[in-house]
C-alpha cells in the first residue's frame, strides 16, 4: 500500500473503490470520527492539461450544497498530488444498480430520476452545468439515495446559463446531437438530452443510442431514432421523447421537468431542490470538538467561518454533523 504522508493521522487509506482516467478512488477512514470517506487521488504529473479540471470540480463543490450531489469534505494538496476527500457513496455506480436487476420498475425509476431532476435543477438554478451526466456518474449510498459526482466538466458560463458553451466534451453516448456536431450548445439543454438517456437506461436496461463504431453512434444520435420497448408506458415514451429531441429548442426545459406529470404522478408535488444544510452552526457538533480541541465552540465556529471550507477542521465538522443528521452519537477518537 502506498504510503502518502500527507494523509497520516487523518486518513487511513483502504482498498481502491474505483479508478478512472486521472484519477484512482480510495475508501478511506477519517481517523477523528471513525467516518468512511472516499478519497479521490490525482498524481499532477498524469492530469497535465487536466489540471484546471480539478480546480473546477472543487470551486463547484464547495458551492453546490444538495442531498444528491457528493459532498467534499476537504482537499489537500502537496507537491506532486491532490487528493479531494469526498462522501464515500457504499451502494457503488447506478450503471451497476441497473445492470443487476436489468431494468427498473417505473415506480423505483421514479424515484431516482426525482433525485437526479431535484440536482441538476439546484445546479442550473446556480448557473451549474454538469455536461458529464451518465449513470456512472451517479452513485449510490447506503440509503439507495442518489449522489451527483465527478463535476470535472461541469460549466458556469460567466455570462449565465443563457450563454453559449462550445467545448466538446462528456462521452458520446450521452452527449446531445449539438454538442457532437460541435455546434454552440447551452450547458442547460445538453443536461436534459443526457438525463433523457439516464432516464431511458434506468427504464430499459439499456443505451438509446449504442454502436462500437462512432460513426454509426453519431448517425443514430443525431438521428434521434431510438427503440420503444413493449414494457414503456404512453406517460413514460412522452417524457423521454421530450428530452430526447435533436433540436435543443423543441427539448423539454429543466423547469417543465420539474412540474411533468409522470413526475408528479405519484406524490402530486413537482419536484423541488432544498439546499444541503448550508453551513449552520451545530453547537453540539462544536461541543463535540472543543471538547477534543479545547478551543471553544465559538472560536472553532470563527475559525470555520474563515477557512476556505476544504481542510480538517472543516471535514471533522461536516461528518459530525452527517452522523448526527442520521441520529447516530458523535463522538471523536481521541488520540491514541
Ligand atoms: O464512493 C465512491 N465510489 C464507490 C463506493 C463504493 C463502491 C464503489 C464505488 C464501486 N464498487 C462497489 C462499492 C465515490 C465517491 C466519490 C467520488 F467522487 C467517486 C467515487
Amino acid at each position: 500500500m502506498v504510503r502518502y504522508t500527507a494523509l497520516k493521522g487523518l486518513y487511513d487509506l483502504e482498498k481502491t473503490i474505483g479508478s478512472g482516467g486521472f484519477a484512482k478512488v480510495k475508501l478511506a477512514t477519517h481517523v477523528a470520527t471513525g467516518e468512511k470517506v472516499a478519497i479521490k487521488i490525482m498524481e499532477k504529473t498524469t492530469l497535465g492539461e487536466d489540471l484546471p479540471r480539478v480546480k473546477l470540480e472543487v470551486e463547484a463543490l464547495k458551492t453546490l450544497l444538495h442531498q444528491h450531489i457528493c459532498r467534499l469534505y476537504q482537499v489537500i494538496e502537496t507537491e506532486n498530488h491532490y487528493f479531494m476527500v469526498l462522501e464515500y457513496c457504499s451502494g457503488g455506480e447506478l450503471f451497476d444498480h441497473i445492470v443487476e436487476k436489468n431494468r427498473l420498475p417505473e415506480i423505483e425509476a421514479r424515484r431516482f430520476f426525482c433525485q437526479i431532476i431535484s440536482a441538476v435543477a439546484y445546479m442550473h438554478n446556480l448557473g451549474y452545468a454538469h455536461r458529464d451526466l451518465k449513470p456512472e456518474n451517479v452513485l449510490l449510498d447506503k440509503e439507495e439515495n442518489l449522489k451527483l459526482i465527478d463535476f470535472g466538466l461541469c460549466a458556469k458560463p460567466k455570462m449565465g446559463m443563457q450563454a453559449h458553451l462550445y467545448t466538446s466534451c462528456g462521452s458520446p453516448t450521452y452527449a446531445a446531437p449539438e454538442l457532437i456536431m460541435g455546434k454552440k450548445y447551452l450547458g442547460s439543454e445538453v443536461d436534459i438530452w443526457s438525463m433523457g438517456v439516464l432516464l431511458y437506461a434506468l427504464l430499459c436496461g439499456f443505451l438509446p443510442f449504442d454502436d462500437n463504431s462512432l460513426e454509426n453512434l453519431y448517425k443514430k444520435i443525431l438521428s434521434g431514432k431510438y427503440e420503444e420497448p413493449y414494457w414503456l408506458s404512453h406517460d413514460s415514451k412522452a417524457l423521454i421523447k421530450s428530452m430526447l429531441q435533436v433540436d435543443p429548442v423543441k427539448r423539454i426545459t429543466i423547469h417543465e421537468l420539474c412540474h411533468h406529470p409522470w413526475i408528479t404522478s405519484n406524490s402530486l408535488k413537482p419536484v423541488v431542490f432544498i439546499h444541503k444544510t448550508k453551513f449552520e452552526k451545530d453547537d453540539e457538533v462544536l461541543s463535540t470538538m472543543s471538547a477534543i480541541c479545547g478551543e471553544s465552540n465559538t472560536d472553532i465556529w470563527k475559525k470555520l467561518m474563515r477557512s476556505d471550507r476544504t481542510d480538517y477542521r472543516t471535514a471533522t465538522y461536516l461528518l459530525l454533523l452527517d452522523r448526527k443528521l442520521r441520529g447516530l452519537s458523535l463522538k471523536i477518537a481521541t488520540k491514541s
